[in-house]
């Protein structure tokens, strides 16, 4: 039984309750990962061994695995799955390179010009997720904004699988963004290791991928704890279904068990406008949950997750902006209105026919997204985070005659002598 609420039946501190995803509450995830971050600070490559050993399973003589590996694992998948992965590469990479826009050079006053050139960030850490599923999608959509961006070094992390490798689609995946190294490292161990740097792993500027609670919280701790940033927080999975009555059950549940079978930690809330939209919903997700592989974990996901019976589609939308879904998919043919009212939201599937495993694979928009309410504030990767926007300015002595009383003024304004002066030497 999924646990059910009428919207207007809530008080404030229910509401606050549903929309908070506290993950941490005993901060005990917190200690865990400030343990391992300190012990690869100070051990490197041998912490990361021994946690490899520890979390994975594995011995493992060496930390990373070079083209020649990869070679050889990409030619143990199918030509079918090749041509799906070739397919998923194309429209990402379609979507991606249209975010590369030149900014015009903007005269403010005659003979003042200023403008932004885009850099790319040099070194970059990619974090491929790969403990109760490998997700080589995540390696498409963190590489091809990379590779577009234009960064110089591309480090990419994953945790070894049981064999001490790792699988072919992520390997078929590196041949595609021509990457020819992967370090076997997960976790937290993984975050510290590009973070500080080791003996095998180099140092990177910026830290990009989403991951479990271990790995999400070690990206938010190096933030405060080095010179290294990150991407976003992009956790436990989560989705937010707004279905109305004309809407399919089937579908729904579908999309609703979609997210749940990331792990027992995600979330999936559905927003529907009866009781009855939402009994038919349970019946469905009982019944596909049956034949899914991962049961237990959708299950236990499941438990984690609700529903709310709005009055209708604006309460519902208020609902939504208020919890800030990941995903946010509108089940309804009656999306367009819905639009202006999206206001926090990672990525948003609009009608029946959009399923969010369409974005989470292949139509081109990116799945690395903000989780945990932190869609009212970040946005999901794109091109734009792996580049830096650097302002130039050029001020000619035309420039100079229109410009500088005004700066003088305000220098003497804030009392800073010195700034006045580098104006008014100028204008002598
Ligand atoms: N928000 C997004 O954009 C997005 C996209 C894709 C996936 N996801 C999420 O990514 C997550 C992937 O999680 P995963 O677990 O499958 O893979 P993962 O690679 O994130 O984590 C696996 C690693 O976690 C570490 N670990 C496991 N148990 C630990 C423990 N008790 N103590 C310390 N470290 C431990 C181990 O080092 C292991 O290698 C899922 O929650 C999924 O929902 C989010
Ligand atoms: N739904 C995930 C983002 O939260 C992305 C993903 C990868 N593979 C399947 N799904
Ligand atoms: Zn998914």
């Amino acid at each position: 039984m999924i646990k059910t609420y009428f919207y207007k039946d809530i008080e404030a501190e229910q509401l606050q309750k549903l929309i908070d995803r506290n993950t941490d509450p005993n901060h005990a995830i917190q200690d865990t990962v400030l343990q391992i971050i300190e012990e690869v600070k100070t051990s490197g490559d041998e912490a990361l061994k021994s946690y490899a050993k520890q979390f994975d399973k594995v011995d493992l003589e060496k930390l990373y695995l070079d083209a020649s590996d990869i070679e050889e694992l990409a030619m143990t998948i199918s030509r079918d799955q090749m041509r799906a992965l070739e397919i998923a590469f194309q429209n990402i990479h379609k979507f991606h390179q249209s975010q590369m826009k030149r900014e015009r050079v903007v005269e403010t006053m005659p003979g003042v010009k200023c403008w932004r050139e885009v850099r790319p960030i040099e070194k970059v850490g990619l974090y491929i997720p790969g403990g109760s599923a490998v997700l080589p999608s995540t390696l498409l959509m963190l590489g091809i904004p990379a590779r577009i961006a234009g960064c110089k070094e591309i480090v990419v992390c994953s945790p070894p699988q049981n064999n001490g490798k790792i699988n072919g689609f992520v390997a078929y995946c590196l041949k595609l963004l021509r990457i020819d190294r992967i370090y076997l490292v997960g976790g937290a161990q993984a975050v510290a290791a590009m973070a500080y740097g080791t003996e095998s792993i180099p140092k990177v500027n910026k830290i990009f991928g989403p991951g479990n609670q271990f790995v999400t919280k070690a990206k938010s701790m190096i933030q405060g704890m080095t010179d290294v940033s990150i991407d976003m927080p992009a956790g436990p999975s989560e989705v937010l279904v707004i279905a109305d009555e004309l809407a399919n059950p089937a579908f729904v549940a579908a999309d609703l068990l979609a997210q749940a079978e990331h792990g027992s930690d995600s979330q999936s809330i559905l927003v529907c406008l009866s009781e009855e939209f939402a009994k038919a919903v349970e019946k469905e997700v009982d019944v596909q949950l049956q034949v899914l592989p991962r049961r237990a974990m959708a299950e236990e996901a499941m438990n984690n997750s609700y529903i709310i019976v709005a009055e209708n589609l604006e309460e519902a939308m208020k609902f939504s902006n208020l919890y800030a879904p990941e995903h946010l998919i509108l089940e309804t043919e009656e999306w367009k209105p819905l639009v202006n009212k999206v206001l926090n939201a990672g990525s948003v599937f609009l009608g029946n026919l959009t399923p969010e495993s369409a974005g989470d694979y292949a139509s081109g928009t990116n799945h690395t997204l903000p989780t945990s309410g932190y869609a009212r504030s970040y946005s999901g990767v794109s091109v734009d985070s792996f580049v830096k926007k650097i302002t130039f300015q050029h001020i000619s002595e035309e420039g100079l005659q229109h410009i500088g009383s005004t700066v003088e003024i305000l220098a003497e304004l804030e009392g800073l002598q010195a700034h006045k002066n580098a104006v008014s030497i100028r204008m002598k």
